[in-house]
């Protein structure tokens, strides 16, 4: 692309980046990952001696018969949504109802979400650059622990037991920590550890968050870069930037999550890379039910603006890293696509992006280089936190920094 080569020159202190960033370097496999990799006779192992990289993410229905069951799981989850003693009732009656609605979507974003290719693809070639970048941990073993859809949080941890890990970095793939996100997906961990892995055969560290690495930003800006470099020279230095990601409930804001401030200080980190060319907001998108949920949301804002004569809008998914379904049908087709106006756009995910590709290898390698330690961060629970299973989950973590490993 003329416009990323164009920018590259910007940033110096990025060398690194660029260096890493030819097709060259990243599409040099050396080791298969067994969970996703085609034939069994593919599958290499030697994951007993080396660093499992695990990545948590939501996930999403590959298929539109799958979004029954990843609803499912989704509205059973009470760290996501809390629906009291009748859960186990409320869940399954919610998701069912919810099923054609959201299969109707997935449809007409080609059949599935693509979350699982991305996020197979980012955590191959990041372990393989980590090879390259931090040998003294390699081999390094790419796993995928999907929340809500497969590869499943607990098909991989037994997958990894049966592969011999002994030693595995969980590391989010939410850039901002929210305790519906990656506190879910760690909770499942610490539950699935105590009842498959009771000898705690596997010892954990977290990377738990990463909203203002330099790498993160890098990509976003010149995502963003290469989007305004689209509009007509005159109009470009006048487009907003909306900085769009998943809304949280209000109760979840009350409760202390850090998620808002942290949405915050990456949109903040991108506009200082970019000089503040730009006049900007960071809005909220993907309010689910009725109660109240942290705003301005992205599709008002849009309308508002379009009123007010700002029709040159680029929107930016801030909070997610891959294409799902919030960017191809919530931004793509439901808002950019009914605006009927050419000058609202939207800047592309991160996907395989090479330059986001070598910031997860950077980010794993400075959480290796410093000995593995989860942040503190991690065990600060939410002021108003009452959840046995957050505490139980934030003790389970901070004992495996503590005590040696059943393999040791
Ligand atoms: C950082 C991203 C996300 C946060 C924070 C988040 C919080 C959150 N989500 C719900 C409810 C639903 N989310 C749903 C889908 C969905 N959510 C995210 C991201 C975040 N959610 C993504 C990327 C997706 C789509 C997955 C894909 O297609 O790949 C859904 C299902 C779809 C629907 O029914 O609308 C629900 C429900 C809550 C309640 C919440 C905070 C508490
Ligand atoms: S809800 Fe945030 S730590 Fe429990
Ligand atoms: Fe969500």
């Amino acid at each position: 692309m003329a416009a990323r080569t164009a920018l590259t020159r910007r940033c110096a202190a990025l060398t690194s980046f660029r260096a890493l960033s030819s097709p060259g370097i990243l599409s040099h496999s050396r080791h298969l990952p067994r969970r996703f990799l085609a034939t069994p006779s593919d599958q290499s192992t030697d994951a007993s001696n080396g660093t499992a990289i695990v990545m948590l993410n939501m996930g999403g229905p590959g298929t539109t018969d799958e979004v029954g069951d990843f609803l499912s799981r989704l509205f059973m989850d009470k760290d996501l949504i809390p629906l009291g003693p009748l859960q186990k009732y409320l869940g399954p009656l919610i998701s069912r109802r919810r099923t054609p609605k959201i299969q109707h979507q997935y449809s007409e974003i080609g059949g599935g979400s693509p979350i699982r290719k991305w996020t197979e693809l980012q955590a191959r070639e990041a372990c393989n650059l980590l090879d390259r970048i931090h040998p003294s941990t390699a081999p390094h073993t790419p796993y995928v622990a999907f929340r809500y859809a497969n590869p499943l949080t607990e098909d991989t941890v037994k997958q990894m037991l049966a592969d011999g890990v002994s030693r595995a970095v969980a590391f989010t793939q939410y850039p901002q920590y929210s305790c519906s996100t990656t506190g879910s997906s760690l909770n499942e961990l610490w539950r699935l550890s105590k009842k498959f892995d009771p000898e705690n055969k596997i010892k954990w560290s977290v990377i738990d968050r990463w909203p203002t690495h330099p790498g993160l930003v890098e990509v976003f800006a010149r995502h963003i870069e290469e989007s305004l470099a689209t509009y007509p020279a005159g109009e470009r230095e006048k487009v907003v930037l909306l900085f769009s990601a998943h809304s949280l409930p209000m109760s979840v804001v009350n409760r202390g999550d850090p998620y808002p401030a942290e949405v915050a200080a990456t949109v903040w980190a991108v506009m200082q890379r970019l000089k503040f060319s730009n006049p900007y907001r960071l809005v909220w998108q993907s309010q689910v039910g009725p109660s109240a949920w942290l705003g301005a949301q992205t599709a008002t804002t849009v309308e508002e603006y379009i009123k007010k004569g700002l029709t040159n809008l680029l929107l930016i998914p801030i909070a997610f890293t891959s294409d799902h379904i919030e960017t191809l049908y919530e931004l793509d087709l439901e808002i950019i696509g009914e605006s009927k106006q050419p000058g609202i756009k939207r800047a592309e995910s991160l996907n395989g992006d090479p330059i986001f590709i070598r910031a997860l290898a950077d980010i794993a390698k400075a959480h290796l280089e410093g000995g593995g330690r989860t942040s503190p961060q991690l065990f600060l629970r939410c002021p108003k936190c009452t959840s046995e299973r957050c505490r139980e989950q934030k003790a389970f973590f901070r004992r495996q920094q503590e005590e040696p490993t059943a393999a040791s």
